[in-house]
């Protein structure tokens, strides 16, 4: 069978080398070396080519920071500068080479010059010092700025991208451009001065040579580059991997800690562990330990050896002109030593220009994706029309009407839902029932057009939903989802976030805490409604008094795993409360704080109601029956005439009071009201009854 269209092909034998390394499967493009080593440059510098408009947008969106169109070009003008000061610094150095040679020669030496040299050299370096200073000054604010317009520029656009890489570019590419700019200037002044030596030019392109192509110094880094540039991939199957992956993400996810407490598991999963990694044995690893072993072996490659004579070959040629005119030696010795002097900086692995580059196109990648993420279009499109005509009418709810509706997730092969077809009246209690995956969190997704129907149309108050506006639909919609989130805010800004409109209004929030049954407990926490649950911020610190256990608060643990970029921290999250208030909470805050949420939307503020349906999908499925019922019952009462949605499994209360009932399974196998179902004596019916026996049981 053919690989799909930018599928990787692991299995076109012609295309890709397979290898097994332990337990790992490799496959690698297969290319001669010379073709490895072109691609690997082109795959260097063809991103950086391409990212030109990119870097030019990323320079304007910098330079239209008000701080910056001064700070940045101030920055660059002192990188310049002291960028240039080594090859003067070079071209003093010649001049008191030629100096000296003078005096081989005469025997008389010209004080006025030896003093001009002397001078110009303090100059330099004080400048060098000075310059220095500025640039150690503006970098960390420029840092900052930029930092804080990235920041903002993502939150608008809702993506969470990996911070730094704004940063890490700009100082990358400053870098870059001043050290080719250094080892140009040098190199330009080196010519100068060893234009009239014999055999000098040939030195210095020689030495150059090395460090024109991308080659790190150590050459264990064309090694890794090879790696990085080449296609390949790899993949393993082996099932006792696999199994201990998992048991390592069962101990360390949170969200297991439960359950795997409650169920007893750690003594079967230590042994399980110790078998599945006993079967393995030392190659239960993964890929890149594996693979590191291997690349040493192309520490013996010829890219290698040749990079390695390359190194050697000024000397070759120096000792070559020894043997050939011994006279002129001294100058030629000092002349060698001046060109190492100039070149030694850059062959450090911190100045390595290849590996610089590389980080480059790594980094340009990540702000790429940043700035695609902006033209990112929404698949669900937004509508035209306003919504509703008339804010009053919202009182008396919305009417929903599915029209031979079909939707299938994308990338799953069968219909979550197929040809579905029911309406539900202004103002209408409807019901959802069904079996687990039989749709029903599927209708509320499209009624909220979280996703859009494959086929079919939806109509909001006789109206195609795909007409009106995204904004207005969904503030006309009050939704409490099953997986609704606690977010990392204070308690208070949870549940204003319900209605927006309302937040600032503590009274409003107070009573939709009070109609979500959690006022009580929000009041007991100890900051009250500026509670975090969710504490994300940290408090970082140094070294403390011997015997501090408390830091603002915060109970300070030095433990490693409290070290963020080398500094201690406290106030981790959740950390507001103590661990029992929180196992208390963890138990109800999720149902209660979002119910209020949802009350928070469902009230009227003075002049306007803010929603006309209100959707709830499983809202009580970990609540007990008792406030299951009184949940139900202050919902009700709040609703008026507005419509309202809910789904469920758990037939009950609530089905009783429903206008309709929809049962769904895939399709809606039945519709009615409580009554006329039962006297259907359907699946509704039996399920009902079974449920129903089972409580009097
Ligand atoms: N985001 C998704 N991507 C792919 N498939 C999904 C997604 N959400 C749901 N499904 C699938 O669509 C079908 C219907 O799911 P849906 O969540 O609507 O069922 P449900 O009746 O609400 O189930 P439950 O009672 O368990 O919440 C299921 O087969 C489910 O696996």
């Amino acid at each position: 069978m053919n690989a799909h269209a930018g599928e990787f092909d692991h299995k076109d034998t012609r295309r890709f080398k397979h290898t097994r390394i332990g337990i790992w499967d490799l496959y690698e493009e297969r290319q001669t070396l010379a073709c490895k080593r072109i691609s690997s440059i082109l795959q260097t510098y063809t991103p950086i080519i391409y990212s030109v408009p990119l870097l030019v947008r990323m320079l304007k969106d910098v330079l239209s920071i008000k701080r910056c169109s001064i700070l940045l070009p101030a920055y660059f003008v002192v990188e310049v500068l002291a960028s240039l000061i080594p090859a003067v610094s070079l071209w003093y150095s010649g001049q008191l080479l030629r100096l000296v040679e003078g005096v081989m020669e005469a025997r008389t030496v010209d004080t006025t010059v030896l003093v001009h040299f002397a001078a110009a050299h303090v100059i330099c370096a004080v400048a060098m010092r000075f310059l220095k200073y500025s640039r150690d000054c503006m970098m960390p604010r420029l840092s900052l700025y930029i930092k804080q317009f990235y920041n903002e520029r993502m939150l608008l656009s809702a993506v969470r991208l990996d911070l730094p890489a704004f940063q890490t570019l700009y100082q990358l590419l400053a870098r870059i451009a001043i050290i080719l700019l250094r080892l140009l200037s040098c190199l330009l002044v080196l010519s100068t001065v060893m234009w009239e030596q014999q055999d000098g030019l040939l030195l210095v392109v020689l030495s150059f040579l090395q460090y024109l192509l991308p080659w790190d110094s150590t050459g264990k880094a064309v090694v890794g580059s090879l790696a990085r540039y080449v296609v390949w991939a790899a993949t393993t199957t082996n099932e006792n991997f696999i199994c201990m992956q998992g048991l390592k993400e069962l101990i360390t996810d949170p969200s297991h800690r439960r359950e795997f407490v409650a169920g007893n598991f750690s003594e079967h999963i230590s042994a399980r562990f110790r078998e599945a990694s006993q079967r393995i044995g030392h190659d239960a690893v993964e890929f890149p330990e594996l693979n590191r072993f291997r690349s040493f072996k192309d520490c013996l490659s010829i890219t290698f050896i040749i990079r390695e004579i390359m190194h050697v070959l000024p000397q070759i040629v120096f000792a070559l002109r020894v043997v050939k005119n011994p006279m002129t030696t001294p100058l030629s010795l000092a002349s060698l030593i001046l060109i190492k002097q100039v070149f030694d900086p850059f062959s450090s692995t911190d100045f390595s220009t290849s590996s610089m580059l590389a980080g480059l196109a790594t980094q340009l990648s990540i702000t790429r994706k940043v700035y695609n993420m902006e033209n990112i279009r929404n698949k669900v499109v937004d509508g035209t029309e306003p919504f509703p005509e008339n804010q009053q009418s919202l009182a008396n709810g919305i009417c929903i009407e599915f029209r031979n509706v079909s939707f299938q997730y994308p990338g799953r092969d069968r219909c979550a839902l197929r040809n579905v077809s029911f309406k539900i009246e202004a103002g209408q209690l409807c019901v959802v029932v069904g079996v687990n995956g039989s749709g029903k969190s599927t209708i509320l997704n499209l009624i909220s057009r979280i996703y859009d129907p494959t086929e079919g149309t939806i109509l909001i108050d006789d109206r195609d939903i795909k007409t009106l506006k995204l904004a207005d639909l969904r503030a006309a919609m009050s939704i409490l989802f099953q997986d609704y989130s606690q977010f990392p805010l204070s308690m208070r800004e949870n549940i204003g976030l319900g209605n927006p409109a309302l937040a600032r209004e503590d009274d409003k929030v107070h009573e939709a805490a009070r109609l979500g049954d959690a006022e009580d407990f929000i009041d007991e926490l100890p900051r009250g409604f500026d509670t975090y649950l969710d504490c994300l911020v940290y408090n970082y610190h140094g070294d403390l008094p011997e015997g501090t256990t408390t830091l603002f608060g915060h109970p300070v643990d030095s433990s490693p795993r409290n070290v963020v970029g080398g500094v201690h921290t406290t106030g981790a999250p959740g950390i507001q409360i103590s661990r029992g208030q929180a196992q208390r909470l963890a138990i109800l805050d999720m149902d209660y704080s979002n119910s209020s949420r949802t009350f928070m939307r469902s009230l009227v503020s003075e002049t306007e109601s803010s929603a006309g349906m209100l959707l709830f999908d499983e809202p009580s499925a970990s609540l007990d029956p008792t406030a299951e019922h009184g949940l139900f019952e202050r919902l009700r009462k709040l609703r008026g005439n507005k419509t309202m949605i809910f789904s469920t499994h758990r037939f009950g209360n609530l089905t009783r009071y429903a206008n309709l009932i929809l049962y769904i399974d895939e399709t809606v196998q039945e519709k009615g009201t409580h009554d006329e179902l039962m006297k259907k004596g359907g699946e509704y019916a039996r399920i009902w009854n079974l449920q129903a026996k089972s409580f009097i049981q």
